[in-house]
């Protein structure tokens, strides 16, 4: 997979390149270019904003640097577009599955109000453009957002993760959010784990942790619960 980011603060993006990601970009599983949109500024003060129609508050980027910089930065296969914005559609890990199966995909990091709509209807004539939030609250700018979703994403790839199990087993998997997890020692502060999970009874197990995804779901996460297809939660699921 090739991913192209474009953003005003090309080292807020720097961590990307370290650890899990930094080992799948050198073993060749992940292409990762990150470009200064002021690369495409034009003049002197290398201006990327201006004050908005209508008047209001804040700075809106300039269509002509950022339609320039995705001409070049889209150019050739053409890749999915994403557009990190408060406004957007809700980032999910189903998103994220679906964004692992692109070749190419193309960030842009807006900052200041956003990015002169004008740049996403263009770009929507020539490649697919989704505006994503990953939650309801305001950033200063894309880039936290956009290293939220390449991690998501790259995770994903085959080979990334040394335990493909990992991905398969995540929180969301199969709709619901993970249970507790433990680790030695047996017991810690006078707490013990779970007799079930010391007992090799792997059928119990099983069972023990669906409970709880169940019944973690169902406080913290009801809505989840309501989105699940009928047919996903046996007769012991409704029982809980
Ligand atoms: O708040 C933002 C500012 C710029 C770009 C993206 C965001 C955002 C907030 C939540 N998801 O994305």
């Amino acid at each position: 997979m090739r991913i192209d980011i474009v953003t005003i603060f090309p080292e807020y993006l720097d961590p990307l390149r370290g650890a899990l990601l930094g080992r799948a970009i050198e073993r060749g599983l992940l292409n990762l270019d990150v470009h200064d949109l002021r690369r495409w500024t034009y003049d002197v003060h290398k201006g990327v904003d201006d004050s908005p129609y209508g008047g209001g508050p804040g700075m809106v980027m300039k269509p002509q640097v950022w339609g320039e910089a995705l001409d070049e930065v889209c150019a050739g296969e053409p890749p999915r577009l994403v557009v990190p914005t408060p406004a957007g559609r809700p980032f999910t890990q189903a998103m994220a599955h679906e964004y692992a199966t692109e070749s190419r995909l193309v960030f842009a990091c807006g900052r200041y109000e956003g990015i002169d709509q004008r740049v996403i209807d263009d770009a929507s004539t020539r490649m697919r453009v989704d505006e994503v939030s990953i939650g309801d609250y305001v950033l200063v700018g894309g880039e936290v957002a956009v290293m939220v979703m390449v991690e998501a994403v790259a995770r994903l790839l085959p080979g990334v993760l040394g335990n493909p199990l990992s991905a398969e087993q995540d929180s969301f998997s199969d709709g619901l959010l993970e249970g507790p997890s433990y680790t030695r020692p047996e017991v810690w502060r006078d707490r013990a784990v779970p007799e079930v999970l010391r007992s090799g009874n792997h059928k119990a197990i099983d069972r023990w942790r669906r409970d709880q995804a169940i019944e973690r779901t169902f406080a913290r996460r009801p809505d989840l619960l309501a989105a699940l297809p009928p047919e996903s939660l046996d007769k012991h699921d409704r029982a809980l």
